[in-house]
């Protein structure tokens, strides 16, 4: 049913308006028709004034010609069927009255004769676009083939449940959306904070699959399927970049890891120099990208890393959300310049975007407004103005017409005409209205515009929009298959993520902070021991301490920095697995080798230092022995910290679990010591500790123990204590009792509380606590 609208607003149904448009369309440009400021009828309509003004510039172009470039170029670019009626009247339209929009409300269209588009001629080097805000020249876009997708969504719907301490509601994120966008098209998602953009991009993204999700998302008129997992790009809102490593360094690894195999290193890394000059990023390219706590490049080069990151795998389909955000207006007018250009080369774009300024609206060719997860308006961006024109809603000042949609989503009318309709309620001022200041409050401007659309959209227009491009049987098929496409191979990908692995923490490692920590300690313990005697019983306790010290350090140390791991990466590993990037296998085994090299050094500098100042037995033996304790306590609390992380993948709770863990090993341990001449309980510890029973065939072999046999041994003159005495090792095949094992020979294998060796595996050396 039609609604009664207000007579001062510019009254008119949006059928009129679209006839009006279209014939307006396929008339010939005047003069008279053009918005002030755009030039004649040349390239005026170009939606990219850059790119007009460099068309018309151009040799053996004349500004006749030069206006239909964008077309003729994105047309060909797709490698779809367009129907040439559907495009003069379709994009056409959508761009060239969208250059109008910021300046004059009205709507003014031109067309594309078919006999240009077919006199169009290939990409040549004057399609190069002038970078205007950068003041550069950038390479164009990789044209090369993608597989287009046509990405259609109907009535999606989404609820979450929200759980409370004793009961659980639903809350609606998001109400029947519908929508669609041709590959060679940017749609935008806009809307006020809260709506859903994210939500809804995620879920076209495949990134939010749900049970509760309603509705149909299909891509070339197929569902989502694995296969689709690399071909997508999604930027997401917050960067999620390693901070160490350099622009080159990030786009590289992304190359080497998510490029068809069929590409040689070479080319892969040719590819990551060839993103970093399309999205001008050379002079930043050896810095590095920076976080919190490390300087880096600037916001905006860092968003266009993440872009980098994405694009470089020449994707079908490219979701962004916030790309813009804390970006300063010519920047984010570059960066929507730069979707403009991946659309162009055949890509389906879609972003959402908070609060474009005019210009940057204008770039967009299909809008959709959401207001509290409900749909407010679904069609070209150049006719939004028209649209809430012709339901009553105008600016009353001049406006950008991002701000207008957004205060109208936000239900903020002020400086904006309302239909009569809505003035009438405000008038009855029945209790459902409630008046602030003579105006409609927020939800019953959202409740109108809600149903303004779904009543006055006309069916036929929006299936006009929804209508696919012609889609082959081949490129349906294409999409459908679920089979996972690897860049690199198992090995490959190891390798990759091993290097990246040394590259990113090698910082952490070499800090000053790390280094002092390490070192003081180091030097603390050696004045504290200072020049040891080991002569006396008391001496050789006293440096049984130390080395109790030694081994307790290196075995919690790591666990920490270990425990962080994982959840730390959280964010990257989700993000890169979505994208398939690598297997976890790989992952998993690189990112927990790459530790190794890196975590060696410290101990070995810290050793050096305590073991001369505490004039420790000064032999090769004792002394690589007692390294290689301490190596091995490291990969033992590693292992334990990693498995923590990776099981939990939360820093809260993980580091809630470390502190418990090492609580119990420091009980444990000072239980142990207390008891060290009760044979039953330190078994009964062990056994704790180690998740074995007596019965076990398993050997636990205890550091601190080993290390100070080592000295003890290693002296002529070393006795063994009461409770060493009650060891047992197993060397040449046969098991040797305490008193027997003085040999300077024997060698042990210490491992911090890991079950280590079976008797029947017939190990070389153990030892067997009775
Ligand atoms: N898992 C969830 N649990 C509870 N609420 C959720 C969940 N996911 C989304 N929401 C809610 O849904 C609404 C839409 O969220 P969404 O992030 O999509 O909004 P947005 O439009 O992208 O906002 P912004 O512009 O601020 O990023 C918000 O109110 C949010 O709190």
């Amino acid at each position: 049913m039609e609604k009664p609208i207000n007579s001062t607003t510019l009254a008119r149904t949006k059928s009129d308006q679209l006839a009006e448009t279209l014939a307006a369309a396929f008339k010939p440009p005047t003069q008279s028709d053009q918005p002030p400021g755009t030039s004649d009828s040349g390239g005026t309509l170009s939606r990219k004034s850059s790119k007009r003004l460099m068309m018309s510039a151009s040799p053996g172009r004349s500004s006749g010609t030069s206006k239909n470039n964008t077309h003729i170029r994105k047309s060909r670019s797709a490698q779809m069927k367009l129907d040439l009626e559907e495009l003069s009247s379709g994009a056409a339209l959508s761009r060239a009255s969208s250059a109008s929009l910021g300046l004059s409300f009205s709507f003014t269209g031109f067309t594309v004769p078919p006999d240009e588009i077919a006199d169009s001629k290939p990409f040549s080097d004057d399609d190069i676009p002038e970078d205007i805000e950068a003041g550069t020249s950038k390479l164009k876009f990789q044209t090369e083939p993608t597989l287009p997708i046509y990405l259609k969504f109907t009535d999606v719907t989404y609820k979450v449940i929200i759980k409370g301490i004793t009961t659980s509601e639903e809350k609606d994120i998001l109400n029947g959306i519908s929508g669609a966008v041709n590959p060679g098209e940017v749609l935008a998602l806009m809307g006020p904070s809260g709506s859903g953009k994210t939500t809804l991009l995620s879920l076209l993204g495949g990134r939010l699959i749900q049970s509760t999700v309603g509705g149909s998302i299909t891509y070339n008129d197929q569902p989502y399927s694995k296969f689709l997992k690399s071909r997508i790009g999604f930027v997401t809102q917050d960067d999620v970049l390693f901070p160490h490593l350099t622009v080159k360094e990030t786009l590289t690894y992304a190359a080497c890891l998510r490029l068809p195999k069929a590409l040689t290193k070479q080319q892969k890394e040719k590819r990551a120099i060839d993103v970093i000059y399309e999205l001008g990023l050379e002079r930043c390219q050896d810095t590095m990208i920076g976080g919190s706590f490390v300087r880096g490049v600037s916001g905006g080069e860092r968003k266009r890393v993440c872009i980098g990151n994405e694009i470089i795998i020449n994707p079908s389909l490219l979701f962004l959300d916030e790309p813009t955000s804390g970006l300063d207006s010519t920047t984010a007018l570059r960066t929507v310049q730069t979707l403009q250009d991946i659309a162009e080369a055949g890509k389906t774009v879609i972003t959402t975007i908070h609060q474009p300024s005019s210009r940057l609206f204008h770039k967009f060719d299909k809008l959709i407004l959401l207001g509290k997860g409900s749909l407010l308006y679904f069609g070209k961006a150049s006719e939004a103005m028209v649209y809430f024109s012709s339901i009553g809603c105008s600016p009353l000042i001049a406006m950008n017409p991002a701000e207008f949609l957004l205060d109208l989503a936000n239900g903020n009318i002020n400086d904006i005409s309302v239909p009569s309709e809505l003035e009438d309620k405000v008038q009855m001022g029945n209790s459902e209205t409630e008046i602030r200041n003579g105006k409609p409050p927020p939800a019953v401007v959202h409740e109108y515009l809600v149903e303004a659309y779904e009543s006055r959209v006309a069916a036929n227009e929006r299936k006009e929009l929804m209508s696919p491009l012609p889609l082959d049987e081949e490129l349906k098929l294409k999409v459908s298959s679920s089979k996972r496409q690897w860049g690199a191979s198992w090995w490959q990908q190891y390798c990759i993520l091993f290097c990246r692995g040394i590259k990113e923490r090698r910082h952490d490692y070499f800090s000053w902070l790390r280094i002092t920590q390490v070192l003081s300690t180091a030097i603390i313990l050696g004045l504290l021991w200072w020049q040891s005697d080991s002569k006396s019983t008391k001496g050789r306790q006293d440096q049984a301490g130390l080395l109790f010290f030694i081994a307790v350090f290196w075995g919690f140390f790591p666990v920490f920095t270990a425990i962080f791991t994982f959840p730390q990466e959280r964010a990257m590993l989700s993000k890169e697995r979505a994208a398939d990037m690598y297997r976890l296998s790989a992952y998993f085994l690189a990112r927990t080798t790459s530790d190794l090299p890196l975590d060696l050094i410290l101990p070995v500098l810290f050793l050096l230092v305590v073991y001369f100042m505490a004039d420790l037995r000064l032999s090769a033996g004792p002394f690589f022995l007692s390294m290689l304790t301490v190596f091995l306590c490291i990969v033992a609390a590693q292992g334990l910290g990693l498995a923590i992380g990776a099981t939990l993948m939360d820093m809260k709770r993980a580091t809630t679990l470390a502190s418990v863990t090492v609580m119990t090993f420091m009980l444990a341990g000072g239980y142990f010591v207390k008891s060290q001449g009760v044979i039953s309980r330190r078994k009964t510890i062990i056994n704790f500790l180690c998740l074995t029973n007596e019965s076990s065939s398993v050997h636990i072999l205890d550091p601190i123990y080993v290390i100070q046999l080592s000295h003890l041994q290693a002296s002529s003159q070393g006795t063994i204590p009461r409770h060493h005495a009650s060891c047992k090792w197993y060397k040449n095949r046969q098991w040797l009792e305490g008193s027997q094992c003085t040999g300077s020979n024997d060698f042990w294998l210490p491992f911090l509380g890991i079950p280590f060796f079976a008797e029947d595996a017939t190990p070389l050396w153990s030892l067997k606590i009775i």
